[in-house]
Parts: C-alpha cells; structure tokens; sequence
C-alpha cells in the first residue's frame, strides 16, 4: 500500500490521509478481484442434471466459494460428529456446516431447511431443502452433504432429505401487472443491432434452464420480425384466448411455453413505435404464464424507445447481451449496458457471438478480437461467453429445434451450460440481495462501501468516486486518455442516489443527472479516507 495524501476537504470531517491499493486503477479481466481479497478459494464442481434423462449434461461449474466453502468440504469429520444440545441443535448446527457459495451463508442462515423431524429413540431425522430455485447447479451437492453432516451424528441411524424450491415469487411483486405476479426471475436478452444472434442465444438459454429443471418461458419482443417460430415447433402454431379471462394461453414446445407476435397469426406487423408498446405490453402482461421460474424476453434490437417502454413495463432481474466481435459492436454494447444502467437492471453475462471458427486445424477470428474483454473490463461484467461460428447452430435455428436440445452434448450446448449456470447463479444473488452495501452517509460526507463476505467496510469521498469515472465520458474509450478534469468535480459534491447493479456494480447518480456506474472491483481500488469515526459502529 502506498500512502497518499487525499485531496483536502474543508467541509469533510475526517483527516485528509488516504491510501491507494497497489492494485491499478483500471479492472482486471473480468474477475472477481473483490473477492480476491478475501480468503477465496475457487472450486470446480461436476454436477450432473438428473432431471432429463434424455440429455444429461455434465455442468462443470466454476463456484467462487468464499472461505466458508473451506467448511463446506471438509464436513465428514468435526464438531458435528459431537451430540452438543437438543437433538435439533445438533441436526441444525451439523447442517450449518454447509456454506451456499454463492451467498457465502450456511444453509441454515439462509433458510433453507424446512419441515425437520426428529425421533431420536428410533435415530431418524427427516427434512426438506428449499433451494432459491429448482435450477440450482449445486442441488445434488447439497442434498449429499446435508445427508453425510446429519449421519455422522452419533445417536443418527437414517437420515431423508428431500429436495425443493422457492416458488415462484417476483422480487418486486407490488411493480408487477397480474399476468407477471408468478415470475422468479425475468431475464433480458438483447443486442444493440440485428442479426448478432440473440435469438439464438435466447431461446437456447431458455431450453438450457428448463433442463436444468426450471420451468421456463420465452417471451419474443421483436414484433416487427420475430424469430421464435422458426426456432422452435410446437404443436399448436396459433395463441390460444381465455374469453372469460380475456387472457392469453401461451403455446409450449418440450415443456417451455412460448408467446410471439409470430403465433398470433397475424403475419409480420407494420405498426408505429407506440402501437408496438402497446401490443407487446399486452402480449406479456396478459398472458396466462403461471408459475415460471425464469421467463426468457427475447428483446428487439436496439436501444430505442420500444426498448425502453418493455424495460419499463417489466421489472427486469437481469439482462444477458449478446454481441459480435467487431470493435464497431463495442460501442453498441456500451449503449445497451448504459440503457440497462438507466434502468437499473444488471447486465450480469456478455455473449462474444461467432467469434472464431476452426478450420484445417488452425483458429480463426474473421471479426477481429477483444470487443468483449473490453466489456469486461470497462463495465465489469464479470462473465464473458465465446460462442463459436457454428454450422450447427444455424441450421439448427431453421429446424425448429434449438441446438442444446438436438445436440446436448455439442460444443455449443456446452457453452450455453456454462451461461445457464451464470444466469442462475446471479438472478438467485440478485434475488437474494447479496451484494456489496454500498451508501452515502451524509453527515460525514463519505459513501460507504462493504465487502461482500467479509466485515470488512471502507469510505470513499464522493468526489474522488465521482473522479475515477471510467466510462466515455470521462475517459476516451481507445486512447485511455483521460477526459475529466480534476477540478471539472466539485470537492463537496454528493451523490443524489447509489442503486446496486445486481452484484458486480453500483449505479450512482450525480446532481449533474450524470450515471455514474461503478463496478465493485474499481470500488476496491479507489483512494479510501482513513480514521473515520462511522456514526453507524457508535449507534
Ligand atoms: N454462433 C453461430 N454460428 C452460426 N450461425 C449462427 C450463430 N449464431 C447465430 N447464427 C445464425 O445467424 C442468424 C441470425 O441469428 P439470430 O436470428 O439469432 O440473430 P438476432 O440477433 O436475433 O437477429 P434479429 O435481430 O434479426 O432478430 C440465424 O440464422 C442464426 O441461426
């Protein structure tokens, strides 16, 4: 660490002393370089989906475990073993060993374990799991373990465990219109310009996640030219109507129910901006979705008004971007996280489409390289996704068969596993409100920033936050050349909001309407004020 002295502050309380990090300013590949603070390990887990026979795909998932994890593997001997209290305390305390890497939280904090029944003459004890969802790549790993910690107590004989999940419950339910109050997690995939692929990408997330065992939904906003009915083939090609209800019955295909303006038979729409609001709010706010899990929206391209007034009808839980290689696409992605930004909605996965082929054993790029680690870097969106260029994936696109359904074992499918995991594992984070605290406390005049998983917290001078801006505005995208003056930040400005951006970023607006968003890695990096007295550690 290297000492620094902070710029002074006549209106600030604290001393102006302050120190840098001897990380770079700038963020490093897409990693979790918060976490590497803290005692982390990472783990690489082979789950099995159980669920579908027909396709059982291997998930290699990569687990950021924080150091509890370390308790997690280690559960076969220890204090468990050791009948300490109640015959409840000891079932509760041995399933307290098992931490949720995700939340970095026993499962027993978190409250999962339901319905416990306890003989202890006969040693018997039952439970329930209730994961955060039915699509948790970390089940089978949990429901082995809680049965290993509760069976190495000694007065234990048989141990049931049986497993579930949540229902499904929007985060903001009070936001949502009745057709959408059964919905965990909706998830936006878009792309700032056609034709990239995120058709493709989403409906092949959604049929990944409904192996994973969700239940799942596709909702194809792209009214002008939409895509889902060449993708998929279901039975009935026609949207049913509930007279009555005067709602809308979606059709399914392999058990994924599915609305587009293309199954509304009424052909491609030439409709005015406010005409195509109105009909996709009605599509997807009318219609009969029952109890889904993950609900796909397939947006139409772009970042304009029809965009916007969708985002605005749906509180979103996340949003998936999907992207080419060219540099030209950088920028587009840049708007469309900007958008999000706007919104509050955290783009929690960049997909990098068609980025290279392989041919006479070598690799090629044909759209160059590096758009996507730019993301990375600039917004840290901590996961990037390269999908090759696949003949494959095409043709399977105009069979009406999505690709991780034909070929579950392929290179793509294998790729979309890898973003299913990701969007599981950050809706169920975002949903579960684990991230980084980050606010303003004004009678000090400094934003507090903590630590995911640990009690660790530090303060930040709102000018000096504000002055490590990195996004175009105050830094040129391709030369690093710093654009935002020192003196252009007033000393004593304050922050007017900090939202969370899922659990990657902050989203700080400015008096001057500037939106700021601020990545948690760079948090970490920013000269901190020293020897501040927190009202919040004396109350
Ligand atoms: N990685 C890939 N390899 C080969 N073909 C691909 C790949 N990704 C997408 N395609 C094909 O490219 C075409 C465009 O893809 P898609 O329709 O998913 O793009 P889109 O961004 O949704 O387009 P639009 O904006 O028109 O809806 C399709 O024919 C699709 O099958």
């Amino acid at each position: 660490m290297q000492l620094l002295h902070a710029p002074s502050s006549s209106s600030s309380p604290y001393l102006n002393l302050s120190f840098r990090s001897s990380k770079p300013q700038h963020l490093t590949s897409g990693s979790f370089s918060h976490l590497k603070s803290s005692p982390l390990f990472a783990i690489h887990l082979t789950l099995q989906s159980q669920r579908n026979q027909s396709s059982l795909w291997r998930y290699h998932k990569r687990a950021i475990c924080c150091s509890g994890a370390t308790r997690a593997t280690s559960v076969e001997v220890g204090s468990s073993s050791v009948s300490t209290g109640t015959p409840e305390d000891d079932v509760l305390k041995a399933l307290s060993q098992i931490i949720d890497p995700d939340f970095g939280t026993d499962i027993v904090t978190c409250g999962f374990v339901k319905d416990l029944q306890i003989d202890k003459a006969l040693g018997e004890v039952s439970f329930r799991l209730e994961l955060t969802t039915p699509a948790c790549p970390i089940k089978d790993m949990f429901e082995e373990k809680a049965n290993e910690v509760v069976t190495n107590l000694p007065w234990v004989k048989n141990v049931k465990v049986t497993m579930s999940a949540q229902p499904a419950r929007p985060l903001f339910a009070e936001q949502l219109p009745a057709g959408l109050q059964t919905i965990s997690s909706i998830v936006a995939v878009s792309s700032c310009k056609g034709g990239v692929g995120k058709s493709t990408v989403a409906v092949n997330l959604a049929y990944t996640l409904a192996d994973m065992g969700a239940r799942v939904g596709i909702f194809d906003a792209d009214v002008y030219g939409p895509s889902l009915p060449t993708m998929v083939s279901p039975e009935n090609r026609l949207l049913e109507m509930n007279p009555e209800k005067r709602t809308i019955i979606p059709t399914e295909y392999l058990g994924v129910k599915l609305v587009s303006f293309g199954f509304a038979g009424q052909g491609r729409a030439i409709m005015r901006g406010p005409m195509v609001s109105g009909v996709i709010n009605q599509l997807l706010t009318t219609t009969e979705w029952g109890e889904l899990d993950y609900l796909i929206i397939d947006m139409p391209p772009g970042t304009g008004d029809i965009q916007l007034t969708l985002c605005q009808i749906v509180p979103l839980t996340a949003a998936v971007i999907v992207t080419t290689p060219q540099k030209l696409s950088f920028i587009d992605v840049a708007k469309g996280v900007r958008m999000f930004s706007k919104l509050k909605v955290p783009c929690v996965a960049v997909v990098e489409n068609m980025c290279h082929f392989d041919a006479d054993g070598k690799r090629y790029y044909p759209f160059g390289r590096g758009s996507g680690s730019q993301v990375v870097q600039q917004f840290g969106i901590p996961h990037l996704f390269d999908m090759p260029i696949r003949p494959t994936l095409s043709a399977s696109g105009d069979s009406g068969m999505p690709e991780v359904v034909a070929d579950p074992q392929g290179e793509a499918s294998k790729i979309f596993q890898d973003l299913g995991v990701c969007v599981v594992q950050q809706c169920a984070k975002i949903r579960q409100q684990v991230s980084t605290a980050v606010t303003y406390d004004g009678s000090i005049k400094a934003i507090k920033v903590k630590v995911p998983d640990s009690d660790e917290e530090f303060f930040l001078h709102p000018a000096t936050v504000r002055r490590n801006d990195r996004s175009a505005q105050s830094v040129d995208e391709w030369t690093g050349e710093q654009k935002l003056q020192y003196t252009d930040v007033p000393e004593d400005i304050e922050p007017e909001e900090i939202r969370p951006m899922g659990n990657y970023a902050v989203s700080i607006t400015w008096p001057d309407g500037f939106s700021q968003i601020a990545p948690y890695d760079q948090l970490q990096t920013i000269e901190r004020l020293v020897d501040i007295v927190s009202p919040t550690v004396h109350a």
